[in-house]
C-alpha cells in the first residue's frame, strides 16, 4: 500500500547570497534537502548539487549560501525561515587567521622558508589551538564544526583535531564521556544524535564508511559538577593523548586543534573556582594559544585578564539562528544518543523521497542489531569512581576527611540491592597495561573506554545479568566503570 501514501510536499527556496534557510524537526518527522542551483553548505560542509541531504531525530540547522542558491525541500518542518543576518563573515575571518597560523606551522615543521614579511618569532608560528567558550546555546558545537570543516575544505590535506570536553553531550559516543578525533573529512550535519558525524566505537567498522575512530574516556555523568576532580583528570589525559598524537605526525600537529567545552564553563551558576580550574585544565593540557568566547562580554574580559598575556582571546558573535534548546529537548537528545549507539538510525525518508543518504550513508547502511547476552556475575569487573551523591571535598567541614574519595575506583557488587546496575550504561574499558612494572594504583581512571553496554536485566538468585551490545564481542574478563547515565529501551 506503500504506493497510495501521497508524497510529503516540496517547496523551493531561491536564497540571496549571505544568507541562510534555517529549520527545525518534530519528532518522529524526516526531512530532505538538495541543492538544485548554486553553491551551499550546512555547518561549513559543502552540500553537493542534485544529492538528497536527509536530516531526523529533531534536528535543528541552517543552509546557509555566500554565492546565492535554490534549495529543494522536501517535508514538513516545525519552523523555517530565511535570515538575512548571520555571522558567517566573523566566522570566516577566524577561519582564515587560524588558516595562515596552521601554513606558518608546517612551513616551520618542514623546514620551508616564511613568506616575505612574515613575523619569524616562534610565538607565531604555532599552529592553532582554540578553546570554545560560551553560555548555553550559543552556539559551540556549531563553531567548531564550522572551523573543522572549513580548515578540511581549503584542499592543503588537513586534518584538525576537534575535542570535546563537554560530557552533556555525546558527540561521537555517548552523553557521559570526552572524547577527540582527527577530522579527515567534513562534518555533516543530520541528527542530534552524531552532533559530529558518525564513529566507530564498538560499532562495526564496516557500519558506516564515513566514520570516524575517536578517543573517547568516561566520566559517567552529565553534570560536569557531579566530580570536577575526576573531570579534571580526563581532560588532562586527553590533552596527553593529543599531544601525544601530535608528536606523531607533523602535518596534523600543524592541522591544529578545536576544543569544544561545556556551557557550565561559561555559566555565573557555576562555583567560580570550578570553572576557573577546568578552564585551566584545558588552556594547560590542550596548549591553548586562541580563546574563542562566544558573545559573552563578561566572559571575554575574565579571559583577557586570566590568559590575554600568552593567548589570543577573542569575542565572536553569537548566531540568532542558534535554537534556544530546554531541558527536556536536551534529554531527548541524550535518549536518542544512547538509543542510536546500538541500534543506529532506522530512518524513514518522506514519503516520495528515494535514494536520499543520512550524513553520507545509505539507509541500509545504518541500522544496526545489538546482541542481548547473559553473563555470569564474576564474569566482568565492574567499578565506580567515588561513591554515589558525594558532594565535593571542597564542601566538606575544615579537616574532615572523607572515606571515599571522589577518584577512588569502587568495587560494584551486581548482587547487592543498592548496586544501581540495572538499566545502567556500563563502559568497558581498553585493557591494564601488560607490563606489571608499568601498572599503578589509579590506572583505571586513565584507560581509554572501548565500548558501552547496557544492563537490562539482573538475576540475583542466578547471579547473572542481561547486557545489550552493539557487537558480539565477548566481555568475559573485561572491566567496566559504571557512573549515572541510565538507559531504557524505547
Ligand atoms: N544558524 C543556525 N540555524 C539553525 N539552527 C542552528 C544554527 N546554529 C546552531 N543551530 C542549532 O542550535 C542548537 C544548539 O547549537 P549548539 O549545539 O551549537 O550550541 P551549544 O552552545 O554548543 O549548546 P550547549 O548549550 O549544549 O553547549 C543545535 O541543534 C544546532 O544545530
Amino acid at each position: 500500500m506503500a504506493d497510495s501514501v501521497p508524497p510529503a510536499p516540496s517547496k523551493e527556496w531561491v536564497l540571496d547570497a549571505e544568507t541562510e534557510y534555517r529549520f527545525e524537526l518534530d519528532p518522529d518527522t524526516s526531512f530532505a534537502i538538495k541543492l538544485v542551483r548554486g553553491r551551499a553548505e550546512i555547518f561549513g560542509a559543502e552540500l553537493v548539487q542534485g544529492k538528497k541531504y536527509l536530516f531526523a531525530l529533531e534536528c535543528k540547522a541552517a543552509v546557509y549560501t555566500w554565492q546565492g542558491c535554490t534549495i529543494e525541500v522536501t517535508g514538513q518542518p516545525s519552523t523555517e525561515y530565511v535570515s538575512e543576518e548571520t555571522p558567517m563573515a566573523p566566522y570566516a575571518n577566524v577561519h582564515t587567521a587560524l588558516e595562515q597560523m596552521r601554513v606558518r606551522a608546517l612551513s616551520k615543521a618542514r623546514g620551508s622558508p616564511l613568506p616575505p614579511g612574515e613575523n619569524a618569532d616562534s610565538k607565531f608560528l604555532e599552529a592553532p589551538r582554540v578553546l570554545i567558550l560560551g553560555p548555553e546555546n550559543s552556539g559551540k558545537t556549531t563553531i567548531c564544526k564550522i572551523l573543522a570543516n572549513y580548515a578540511v575544505r581549503t584542499g592543503q590535506g588537513w586534518t584538525p583535531v576537534l575535542a570535546n570536553v563537554d560530557p552533556t553531550e555525546g558527540a561521537w559516543a555517548i552523553p557521559g564521556t570526552l572524547s577527540a578525533a582527527a577530522i579527515p573529512g567534513p562534518i555533516q550535519t543530520y541528527s542530534p544524535a552524531n552532533p559530529l558525524g558518525s564513529a566507530a566505537t564498538t560499532a562495526p567498522l564496516a557500519l558506516a564508511s564515513h566514520s570516524l575512530v575517536p578517543l573517547v574516556s568516561w566520566y559517567g555523568h552529565t553534570d560536569t559538577k557531579r566530580n570536577p576532580l575526576l573531570l579534571d583528570r580526563l581532560v588532562r589525559n586527553l590533552g596527553e593523548n593529543v599531544n601525544d598524537r601530535f608528536d606523531l605526525s607533523p602535518e596534523v600537529k600543524a592541522s591544529g586543534l578545536i576544543v569544544d567545552t561545556p556551557s557550565s564553563f561559561a555559566s555565573s551558576s557555576s562555583p567560580t573556582d570550578h570553572r576557573q580550574k577546568l578552564i585551566k585544565a584545558c588552556v594547560n593540557s590542550f596548549r591553548i594559544n586562541v580563546i574563542l568566547v562566544v558573545g559573552h562580554e563578561k566572559l571575554n574580559v575574565e579571559m583577557q585578564r586570566a590568559y590575554g598575556s600568552y593567548v589570543t582571546v577573542v569575542k565572536i558573535p553569537k548566531s540568532g539562528g542558534v535554537v534556544e534548546i530546554d531541558s527536556s529537548y536536551r534529554e531527548r537528545v541524550q535518549r536518542y544518543q544512547l538509543h542510536t549507539y546500538m541500534y543506529g538510525h532506522a530512518v524513514q525518508p518522506p514519503a516520495g523521497v528515494t535514494g536520499g543518504t543520512l550524513g553520507g550513508e545509505t539507509l541500509s547502511d545504518l541500522v544496526l542489531s545489538p546482541s542481548s547476552t547473559v553473563i555470569k556475575f564474576g564474569d566482568l569487573s565492574i567499578y565506580q569512581i567515588g561513591t554515589e551523591n558525594m558532594a565535593p571535598s571542597s564542601a566538606l567541614p575544615i579537616n574532615a576527611h572523607r572515606q571515599v574519595s571522589e577518584m577512588q575506583p569502587v568495587p560494584v557488587n551486581p548482587a547487592s540491592p543498592g548496586s544501581g546496575l540495572l538499566g545502567s550504561v556500563l563502559a568497558l574499558l581498553s585493557p591494564f597495561n601488560p607490563d606489571e612494572n608499568e601498572r599503578y594504583d589509579e590506572e583505571i581512571l586513565d584507560l581509554s573506554v572501548a565500548g558501552f553496554i547496557y544492563v537490562t536485566h539482573i538475576d540475583v538468585k542466578q547471579r547473572k545479568m542481561t547486557i545489550l551490545s552493539p557487537n558480539q564481542g565477548s566481555v568475559v574478563g573485561k572491566t567496566a566503570l559504571i557512573g549515572s547515565v541510565e538507559y531504557q529501551d524505547q
